[in-house]
């Protein structure tokens, strides 16, 4: 059974873990280094990215997961977890594992409205998905080799590097399991074809 880890170091798992296995996968809590080896794709969740960054690294984090990502094993990165793939975040001298080629911008739709719901076309998914942002960053700029899912005001919020998937909002929040459906495909073609 194609099986999904939900990176458990910090931020918001327990839904993930429910939208996966609601979606027909089998979903686990990522805890330690060596339960990398035993799933084929992996989702990083919302929370904080900067916390997130700091337990990566004191957990021996930081080469696995990039490892994991260079074998072509699907990851999925929400909201914290999509600033977390970036290679260049505005502000700041360094991206955290830079993973997918593009700029983002943290807390990018201001204060006042920190969290918000919208409905969103995303592209191979849904042209009515209910889309929640909470204190969401966006894609400020993106590399040609990254396919554009979903903007919002103009603002990337949804996108999509070969076996990488990134969005600005919170798809395991709501009932409509349409977005992380779609990640469960592509991690089950990705273990096909390595499998293979
Ligand atoms: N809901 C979220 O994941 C918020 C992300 C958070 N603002 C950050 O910069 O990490």
């Amino acid at each position: 059974m194609t099986t999904i880890g939900v990176l458990a170091l910090q931020g918001a798992v327990r839904e993930h873990i429910r939208s996966v296995e609601e979606s027909g996968a089998k979903a686990v809590e990522i805890k330690r280094t060596e339960q990398l080896e035993d799933i084929d794709g992996l989702i990083f969740p919302g929370g904080e990215s900067t916390t997130m960054r700091r337990l990566i690294n004191s957990y021996g984090f930081f080469t696995a997961l990039r490892e994991f990502g260079g074998k072509g094993k699907p990851i999925f990165g929400t909201c914290a977890g999509l600033i977390l793939m970036a290679t260049e975040i505005e502000g700041q001298e360094t991206g955290h594992l830079g993973l997918m080629n593009m700029k983002v911008a943290r807390n990018a739709f201001g204060r006042q409205v920190a969290s918000f719901e919208q409905k969103l076309a995303i592209e191979n998914v849904a042209d009515d998905f209910n889309a929640v942002f909470i204190r969401a960053p966006y894609i400020v700029k993106a590399g040609a080799e990254v396919e554009v899912l979903a903007t919002y005001q103009d603002r990337i919020v949804a996108a999509k590097q070969g076996h990488y998937l990134c969005t600005a909002f919170h798809p395991e929040l709501t009932d409509d399991n349409r977005f992380v459906e779609y990640f469960v495909k592509m991690v089950e073609e990705s273990r096909k074809t390595l499998a293979s």
